[in-house]
């Protein structure tokens, strides 16, 4: 079942932004579920964060590689324990690759730059990955429009979704408002966006209670994300 042969095709949501839904099967959910109960132990591990304004996230995060605080990174949970922050794993980084070759390299009518039908933007696939930033979601946890601006590469931003449903709102770069595409994020969902997506708004409006694959074994959902500095 991991050949590809049942996965639905990509979906491009804006230029630079591609769906893949299914892209992890069962097996590598399980995988990237263990690492994350694993990362989100102490020391700098799962944490709620404090906005400047005195509010509160409701997804609560653990970095990997490098630690994020509003607004920026360190390499010690700063605004936690203080403990350095655990290491980005290899592995991801590679996972992160894959995604990007199945975004923009080898999907149907999207190939490289510069091959007949590559996407009209450059994508920097060399970019050797080197953070991971967990978020835990419980059932009424949100997200609220933002851009990823706190790094200085513009890689692309890879995520990877485990557990529940959620809906993830897909914006632009003018500013947070609407247009906006609302796609539904499910369990082994990929989602990737770089190119003239990468500094776009987005968000988690809500999660869909229930409806993680019961064999995974997750109330609420996991996001992982990763990122170049
Ligand atoms: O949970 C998600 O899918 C998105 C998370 C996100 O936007 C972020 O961590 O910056
Ligand atoms: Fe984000």
């Amino acid at each position: 079942m991991d050949d590809g042969l049942f996965r639905l095709p990509p979906v491009a949501v804006a230029p630079g932004a591609v769906h893949l839904p299914g892209h992890l099967d069962p097996a590598a959910q399980r995988e990237l579920l263990a690492a994350c109960r694993r990362w989100a132990r102490p020391p700098a591990g799962l944490r709620t964060v404090r906005m400047p304004g005195g509010g509160e996230m409701s997804a609560r995060q653990v970095g990997l590689g490098w630690h994020w605080h509003p607004y920026g990174y360190s390499r010690t949970a700063v605004d936690g324990d203080g403990s350095p922050v655990k290491p980005f794993p290899d592995w991801l980084g590679e996972w992160a690759r894959r995604v990007l070759e199945e975004a923009y390299g080898r999907a149907p009518g999207a190939s490289r730059p510069g091959t007949p039908h590559g996407p009209p933007y450059d994508i920097p696939y060399d970019t050797p990955y080197d953070i991971g930033l967990v978020n835990f979601y419980d059932d009424r946890a949100r997200m609220g429009m933002h851009r990823d601006r706190d790094e200085e590469s513009d890689a692309p931003v890879v995520s990877f979704s485990l557990g529940d449903t959620c809906v993830f709102r897909f914006g632009h770069t003018g500013g947070r408002g609407r247009p906006w595409t609302d796609v539904e994020l499910r369990s082994g969902d990929a989602f990737v966006f770089g190119g003239p997506a990468r500094w776009a708004y987005h968000g988690v409006p809500r999660i869909r209670p229930g409806t993680a694959p019961p064999a995974l074994g997750l109330r609420g959902r996991v996001s992982v994300t990763v990122r170049r500095r």
